[in-house]
């Protein structure tokens, strides 16, 4: 099959690297709106062929999505002319707004992913070669796309090493908040906290694993995660209400120097690693 990635950064050059790498493409044709990132995936070589977006629509037998949820939702009618064979996959990190707005014309085409892997560097040249490898791929709402269609989407996460879930596109943007968009949040809030008050001088010399471990993912891309703040958002703000209750609870066992039962909070936190 020949498959066309819109999108050469981090997750489509990375999902370019790995169908190179399995075979499982005949050929890899790529699309990006970026004049500055074409040298980078021509250089990189990640890509038989740099198209036009018609172009890709025409040679490709399945096509991925790996741009930004809003510009994924902004591509929708360049679609609607699509062969009825064409297997449409996104790899956004929101669901539940992509798939509502996923025109009937093209829905049992179109398969909505989240590989549940990344990291938080962005563009062509942050593609790595096994970042799919092991890791999970939730595929969501499967009951309104053909039997081709998932085949198809099966065959190549499977094939590049990949853990399949099924689940509901609003069941997953509820775990999706808890486990990735809140502690992204959190890690630009602490990384605004400590600039605010530490001079650039004194974070160099004295940020250790802490800190660092804790503000990794502040240096993701911003285009990326405000469209993912903005379609998560109902869950995001219930997120922080909760983990804003968490940080209170906490205050409060410290200003009322109640150590034992702050022990016992974060007893419970240390639980987590027995699960992870
Ligand atoms: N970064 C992660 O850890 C991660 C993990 C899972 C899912 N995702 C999702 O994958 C998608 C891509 O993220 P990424 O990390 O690869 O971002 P990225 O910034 O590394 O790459 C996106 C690329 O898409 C290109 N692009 C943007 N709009 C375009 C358009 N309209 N047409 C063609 N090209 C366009 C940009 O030039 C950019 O190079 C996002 O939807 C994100 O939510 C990201
Ligand atoms: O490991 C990282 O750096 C990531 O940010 C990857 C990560 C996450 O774990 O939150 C980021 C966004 C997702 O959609 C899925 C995975």
């Amino acid at each position: 099959m020949n498959i066309g990635i819109i999108g050469l950064g981090l997750m489509g050059g990375s999902l370019a690297k790995a169908v190179k790498r399995y075979g499982i493409a005949k050929k890899v044709y790529g699309f990006t709106n970026s004049e500055k990132n074409k040298k980078d995936i021509l250089e990189l070589n990640l890509v038989d062929e740099l198209v036009d977006l018609e172009t890709l629509k025409k040679v490709s037998d399945v096509i991925i999505l790996a741009i930004p949820v809003d510009a994924i939702i902004s591509m929708f009618p360049n679609f609607l002319d699509i062969d009825e064979n064409t297997t449409i996959i996104d790899m956004g990190s929101t669901k539940e707004y992509i798939v509502k707005n996923i025109p009937e014309k093209i829905r049992k085409n179109f398969i909505a992913a989240h590989p549940m892997t990344g990291t938080e560097k962005s563009g062509p040249k942050a593609a790595i070669d096994d970042l799919y490898e092991g890791k999970t791929v939730v595929l969501c709402d499967l009951e309104d796309n053909t039997e081709v269609h998932i085949n198809r989407a099966y065959e190549i996460f499977q094939a590049i090493g990949m853990r399949i879930v099924v689940m509901n596109s609003s069941r997953h943007d509820i775990h999706a908040c808890y486990m990735s968009h809140l502690p992204h949040l959190i890690s630009f809030s602490l990384a605004n906290t400590v600039m605010g008050h530490e001079d650039p001088k004194s974070i160099i010399a004295l940020a250790a694993g802490g800190f660092k471990d804790m503000s990794r993912i502040a240096k993701s891309s911003p285009i990326m995660w405000s469209d993912i703040f903005k379609q998560n958002k109902k869950n995001l703000l219930d997120s922080m209400d909760l983990f804003e209750k968490h940080l209170k609870d906490a205050r409060k066992l410290i200003e009322d120097e109640n150590y034992d039962e702050l022990q016992n909070w974060m007893k419970k936190a240390n639980t987590l690693h027995e699960i992870l």
